[in-house]
């Protein structure tokens, strides 16, 4: 049997650690093991259990306080994730090989490790090798995207890191729980399919008629919004992590992704009845309800 991987990926401070602990969480509600592992060697606090922890291998620090090497924060976090590209057995001995076992990876936020340092795609390729299945999990902060021309740019950085690592991928604007009920309504317009309708849209921060390069902008983003409609290439889910349903369902369409669940056996009704009989009310969706059609 396969194991399971989320390579949590996003912007800086777009909530991936939060993202974690949430799934997490969720996961000891439906009784279900989530474990964590963190990719961040500048990672300083945990709201959840790490399983495994790149800084016993390297931390930032190690290499910005290294005399010879003189790094910033930006060319540290370099160093050590190619380190950690070097070392990629250590990973191995910390995952252990139990089948079916499920792992988040709560990643850097530096867009560079995505687009243009080979690290992550070496990451996902070692763990293609160790039977792995994996899905990125790219996360923006919806606050940011309330605007068309921010929604696009996020889009374009997701689409970044997508074409890098070839697997699939579930986008989400998290932190909706921040949102004004105006707002989310907003956002809605972002998680329909029909992103064309962007394309048409003008923007609010862009009314200046002097602007001579507002219709080159306009036309750029028509044409990037035709690019994601036309190809099917982004489609985007919202996180509330206040409401218990906007994780559960979130969790589905990931566990569709990587197909998990479906080696899991299907139970008789009565193995079902038995079951239930000897616990509390809470049940694995995904376990007890498999549907192998
Ligand atoms: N209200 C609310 N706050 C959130 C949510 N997600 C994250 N935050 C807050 O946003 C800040 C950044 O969240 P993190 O989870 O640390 O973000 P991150 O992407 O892991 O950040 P880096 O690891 O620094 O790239 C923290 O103050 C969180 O408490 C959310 O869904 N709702
Ligand atoms: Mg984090």
């Amino acid at each position: 049997m396969p194991r399971y991987a989320q390579l949590v990926l996003g912007p800086a401070g777009s909530g991936k650690s939060t993202y974690c602990s949430s799934m997490v969480k969720h996961g000891e509600a439906i009784r279900r093991t989530i474990n964590v592992v963190n990719l961040d060697p500048a990672a300083e606090h945990f709201d959840y259990p790490v399983f495994a922890d790149i800084r016993e291998l390297i931390e930032l620090d190690d290499a910005m306080d290294d005399k010879e090497l003189h790094f910033g924060p930006n060319g540290g976090l370099i160093f050590c994730m190619e380190y950690f590209e070097r070392n990629l057995e250590w990973l191995q001995g910390q995952l252990g090989d139990e089948e079916d076992d499920y792992f988040l990876f709560d990643c850097p936020g530096q867009i560079e490790l995505y687009t243009h340092v080979p690290v992550m795609r070496r990451l996902v390729e070692q763990l293609q090798n160790w039977n792995f299945h994996i899905c990125g999990v790219f996360l923006i902060d919806s606050q940011f995207c309330v605007e068309q021309s921010k929604f696009l740019a996020g889009m374009l950085t997701a689409l970044s890191s997508m074409i890098q690592l070839e697997i699939p991928f579930i986008h989400v604007l998290s932190k909706v729980d921040l949102l004004s009920k105006k707002d989310k309504r907003k956002l809605q317009k972002y998680t329909d399919p029909d992103v064309y309708q962007l394309a048409n849209e003008e923007d609010s921060h862009q009314t200046n008629p002097k602007n001579s390069f507002l219709s080159k902008y306009r036309h750029l983003n028509k044409a990037l919004a035709n690019v994601i409609y036309d190809y099917s290439l982004v489609k985007f889910y919202t996180l509330d992590i206040s409401e218990e349903d906007s994780i559960t369902d979130l969790l589905m369409q990931i566990d569709l992704s990587i197909q998990y669940g479906e080696d899991h056996d299907v139970k008789e009704p009565r193995e079902m009845d038995e079951e239930n009989e000897n616990d509390d009310g809470v049940h694995d969706v995904y376990n007890n309800d498999v549907d192998n059609d």
